[in-house]
């Protein structure tokens, strides 16, 4: 059975980047490329990183005006990511401009509250509502514009599912019982995430930093 883990490659350096992959490729479902990767390698270095064969989900986080991202979403149609990410908080018709400038094999994917604020983060930037219920919110959203999924922490992924049972739904932020929060504050178990309904989980420092990587991907898969 393909892994539901996708390895977070959060670094600027390609041979770093491909040490990693080659490390855990035969113990992860795919590789996700984030902004640290992106700025740093653009197009070529994510070449490079498909040659591992595995799925590559490119997380841009787009957030712009709608033409804008369209736009940018086009660029990046040679790359045929499986996976793409964008901000629900960019509004209904960036999200639906967004699918619709995606390429038929990409899933576009909306981030929904960053798994790195609480309740009171939200109260600073302005929103009222607990994550939970904003969650909700951006999940309608981004199934009414005709998303092919969220991304949402795996404390908000069994009520969104609720909603939209054939959704995909991508948790990241979990963490081995006892590991490391760093920046992360609605975090629960790979396992947790799995039973409440993630697609797929991504997982970045709990294994990057790891001692062993390969290990550590192994000892959180057979916690599933
Ligand atoms: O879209 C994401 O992947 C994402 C959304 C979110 O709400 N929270 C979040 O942590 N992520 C990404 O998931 C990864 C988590 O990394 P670790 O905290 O190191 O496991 C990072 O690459 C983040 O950019």
């Amino acid at each position: 059975m393909t892994s539901p883990i996708y390895v977070a490659i959060d670094t600027p350096d390609l041979a770093k980047a491909q040490h990693l992959a080659g490390q855990v490729r035969h113990h992860v479902g795919g590789l996700k490329l984030g902004l640290e990767f992106f700025c740093a390698n653009g197009h070529h270095g994510v070449h490079e990183m498909t040659k591992f064969g595995l799925p590559i989900f490119l997380d841009l986080k787009l957030h712009d005006i709608p033409n804008t991202v369209a736009k940018a979403v086009q660029a990046l149609h040679l790359l045929e990511p499986a996976i793409l990410t964008v901000h629900a908080a960019g509004g209904r018709a960036m999200l639906e401009d967004a699918k619709a400038a995606a390429g038929i094999h990409t899933k576009v994917v909306a981030v929904t509250v960053l798994t790195s604020l609480d309740d009171g983060d939200l109260t600073d930037i302005g929103v009222a509502a607990k994550a939970s219920d904003q969650v909700r919110r951006l999940a309608d959203l981004a199934q009414d514009a005709g998303l092919d999924g969220i991304v949402c922490s795996g404390e908000e992924v069994a009520m969104a599912k609720k909603g939209w049972t054939d959704g995909f739904f991508v948790v990241p932020g979990v963490r081995p019982a006892g590991g490391a929060m760093g920046d992360q504050k609605r975090a629960v178990t790979p396992r947790q995430a799995l039973d409440n309904g993630a697609s797929i989980l991504v997982v970045g420092r709990p294994i990057s930093l790891a001692d062993d990587p390969d290990l550590a991907a192994r000892a959180i898969e057979a916690t599933l």
